[in-house]
């Protein structure tokens, strides 16, 4: 007892010695002398906080900060680097599932995952439980509004059950496959012949945007705005789509009410958005009042024009709400969009990384040219036309492209490892557990990160990251993978639509170059992704293009 009451007294004395000394002190050196004490306080917190969020690391994948969570991480090496690969590291370190967790008061919280079981939970089993959501269709709105990818419901169900029974009518397919034909032979290999006559090098992903640009339009709206045409016109709904699909995927990383305070002062990104929104909307407000005008002005002449219509506009046009009114030429505009989207974004990107793929891995390429070359020669069998000619303007027919599975499983691969969407958003409308173990609370938004599924070993293998569309054949023929596997068509019942369109379109396109040209990259020719909501390639793909002699050609169906 009176040992400690002296060493309270001495505690007391030494910091009276310390007030007294300090008494002794000019007000400058006092001054310093706080401020080293501040600053050591500083450090203290600083270091114990530093290696506080780091230890976080180890349990949650990334430091954790106090108030900015895992935020700084995103910012500093996920968003300035390749934001998939950096996903994709992440997810492997934790098992294929981790929680990200953004700011206080942010709307960054999400959980990630890339296993294939929880994929089946959410697009299948408990699919009712994990819709779109608000805060998805609060941050596409602007852009795709109550269209087919964001809406939920009744409004999804109207336009899935619409637009499935035109994607699976025959009408439908004769319209597809006439539509490729023609773009391809008209068009595409017109410009590709003027980019080597001229010896120019060109940029394929932006061709190949043109190209299905002009096919979704003539499909979906019954319109052909002639993007792709020798010369490449400037579109400026081109730009304005990229541009409007890049800033709205931006919102998604950044905190809602930012984001909003941005649009409510029309600056920043929120700008760029607003402009191109509107050069987006005229594109669309010109298509819907163009058939509008048609189909009033022949209604009364009983048009065969338009009585033969079978595009996707005519049919939604057709229709009435639940209402019994017409639908809006806003919703008719979310329509369109929404299908822009789904047709023009999505196998260009996918064709763009097949030929990257392909420039690198020629033994591939060889084996597509053989499997063409081998059909091209049984055609010439059948019909006893067999003179040793080679047709250079050779047009591939439907049941041709049908037996061209090497490439199929080619296009497949190409996808698995560049899948044209390559994040997805759910929301949880009920509390949950994810098979994996996972809890899932009522409101937490769930990213499948369909890009690093491509790249995991529990997956795919140790040669996950390698170019082998032999993983897809067995006995040489092609075989599709699980949907919760191989999930660039999503799966459940959002499954891609336009999935059988996609792969005929694809195949079709492809056969048609591989046959007469070889497709080389630039030399160092930079081949990144591009941040927006699907994956382009971020400088494009610059090529050159060599036509295929007769004699080169020989050596392939000497082979077949
Ligand atoms: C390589 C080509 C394609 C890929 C990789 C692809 C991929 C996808 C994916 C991942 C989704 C789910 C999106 C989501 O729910 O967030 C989807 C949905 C859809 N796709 Fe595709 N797609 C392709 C081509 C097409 C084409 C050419 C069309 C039509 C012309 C199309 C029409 C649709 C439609 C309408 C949906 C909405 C389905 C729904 O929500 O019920 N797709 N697609």
């Amino acid at each position: 007892m009176t040992d400690s009451s002296n060493n309270l007294t001495s505690i007391f004395s030494s910091s009276d010695d310390f007030n007294g000394a300090t008494r002794n002190l000019f007000p400058g050196q006092l001054f310093f002398l706080q401020e080293i004490q501040i600053l050591e306080i500083f450090i203290a917190i600083s270091v114990f906080i530093a290696i506080h969020s780091f230890t976080q690391k180890k349990h949650h994948g990334l430091p954790v900060w106090p108030v900015f969570g895992m935020l700084p991480s995103l910012l500093l090496t996920g968003l300035r680097t390749n934001l998939y690969e950096w996903i994709t590291n992440v997810l492997l370190h934790q098992n294929g599932t981790f929680r990200f967790k953004g700011p206080w008061f942010s709307s960054l919280n999400c959980v990630m995952t890339s296993d294939p079981r929880n994929l089946e939970h959410l697009l299948k089993t408990k699919f009712p439980n994990f819709p779109k959501g608000h805060f998805f269709h609060d941050t596409v709105r602007d852009l795709l509004g109550d269209g087919i990818f964001s809406a939920d419901d009744e409004t999804w169900q109207r336009q899935r059950k619409t637009a499935s029974i035109e994607f699976h009518s025959t009408k439908f397919r004769q319209l597809t496959t006439q539509s490729l034909l023609e773009l391809v032979h008209a068009r595409l290999l017109l410009v590709l012949e003027e980019a080597i006559n001229k010896s120019n090098a060109i940029d394929l992903q932006d061709i190949l945007l043109r190209l299905t640009f002009d096919n979704v339009c003539m499909i979906a709206f019954g319109v052909d705005p002639g993007c792709l045409r020798p010369n490449l016109p400037e579109i400026p709904f081109a730009k304005a789509f990229e541009d409007a699909t890049e800033a709205t995927l931006l919102r998604f990383v950044t905190p809602t009410c930012v984001w909003k305070a941005m649009r409510f002062f029309n600056i920043g990104m929120e700008r760029k958005l607003n402009i191109s929104i509107k050069g987006v909307d005229e594109f669309a407000d010109d298509v819907i009042r163009t058939r509008k005008k048609e189909l009033s002005l022949h209604y009364d002449q009983d048009d065969e024009k338009n009585k033969k219509r079978t595009d996707l506009l005519t049919v939604f046009m057709g229709l009435k709400d639940e209402s019994g009114q017409p639908f809006s030429d806003k919703f008719l505009r979310d329509i369109c969009v929404n299908f822009i989207l789904a047709g023009r974004d999505t196998s260009s990107v996918a064709l763009s990384w097949f030929f990257w793929l392909l420039d690198r891995n020629p033994v591939v390429e060889e084996r597509i040219l053989e499997e063409i070359c081998k059909l091209v020669s049984e055609r010439e069998k059948d019909t006893s036309k067999n003179n040793g000619e080679i047709e250079s303007c050779l047009i591939f027919r439907p049941e041709e492209i049908k037996k061209m599975e090497y490439l199929q499983a080619a296009l497949s691969e190409a996808l698995r490892l560049y899948p044209s969407v390559p994040v997805d958003h759910k929301e949880v409308v009920e509390d949950d557990i994810f098979p994996d173990g996972t809890v899932l609370k009522k409101g937490t938004k769930v990213i499948y990160a369909i890009y690093a599924m491509g790249r995991m070993e529990a997956i795919w293998g140790k040669d996950c990251r390698e170019f082998k569309p032999e993983r897809w054949l067995r006995d040489g023929h092609f075989m599709s993978e699980s949907a919760y596997k191989f999930t660039a068509f999503n799966g459940g019942p959002r499954l891609c639509l336009g999935r059988d369109f996609a792969y005929y379109q694809m195949k079709f396109v492809a056969a048609n170059i591989i046959y007469r040209y070889r497709v080389k990259v630039v030399e160092n020719h930079p081949v990144v992704p591009k941040l927006a909501l699907t994956m382009y390639i971020k400088h494009g793909l610059k090529v050159n293009l060599y036509r295929r002699d007769e004699a080169e050609l020989r050596k392939y169906f000497k082979i077949s």
